[in-house]
């Protein structure tokens, strides 16, 4: 049995906050399955890596040799609490981010999917190329570790957990959207 925490209640549905974010490891499909989302719901997607490389232009594999993880992990911290402050549409995180107590603090009375994996689907999906520091090492076996040390985390911050095994982003968009609206969301 899993146990998600359920969103503060009445979700503050607000303009100045997403109606839904997206936690997952590398791999889930939150990238994939945020764009799809996005346009279901007619919202715009925010996906943190993306706007930390636009901001820095340059990419997060290139943050990690040219600065190490911890500045990485700074400029996360600081971008993900801009997305939750500021944007109104899906919120996709890296993977990582719900791992810092801050973030996983700021998350609380949000909406959030908990996109989950097993090592099978992940691997076929994002084929450990250079992308992805964090597994540019053994991935596999870094991926289960990762995620053996995360998973308790991402089921905390979770108001609802999706697995993703085997089916399409829109089978996953589908089944996020009818579980949100007989919840009471998307903040609809
Ligand atoms: N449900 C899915 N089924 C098959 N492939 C998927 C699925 N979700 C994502 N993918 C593919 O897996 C890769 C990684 O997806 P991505 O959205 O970047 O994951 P994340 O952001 O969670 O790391 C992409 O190539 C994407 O097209
Ligand atoms: O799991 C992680 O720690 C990371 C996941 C990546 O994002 P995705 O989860 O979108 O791959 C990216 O933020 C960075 O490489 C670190
Ligand atoms: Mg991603």
């Amino acid at each position: 049995m899993v146990t998600t925490r359920r969103a503060s209640a009445p979700h503050p549905r607000s303009t100045d906050g997403p109606r839904v974010v997206l936690v997952g490891p590398p791999g889930a499909g939150k990238s994939t399955v945020g764009a799809a989302l996005a346009t279901r719901l007619g919202a715009e997607l925010h996906d943190t890596d993306a706007a930390i490389e636009a901001a820095q232009g340059r990419s997060i594999s290139d943050i990690f040799v040219d600065d190490g993880e911890p500045v990485f992990r700074a400029l996360e911290r600081a971008e993900v609490a801009r997305a939750l402050a500021e944007h109104t549409g899906v919120v996709a995180v890296g993977g990582g981010a719900v791992m810092d107590p801050a973030t996983e603090a700021a998350l609380d009375g949000h909406t959030v999917v908990f996109l989950d994996v097993a090592i099978a689907d992940a691997s076929k999906r994002i084929g450990f190329d250079r992308s992805r520091p964090l597994l540019s090492v053994n991935p596999r076996a870094s991926w289960v570790a990762m995620m053996n040390a995360r998973r308790a985390t991402y089921e905390r911050v979770a108001t609802l957990r999706v697995d993703t095994a085997g089916r399409t982003p829109e089978d996953v968009v589908d089944e996020i959207v009818a579980r949100l609206e007989a919840t009471g969301g998307p903040d609809a």
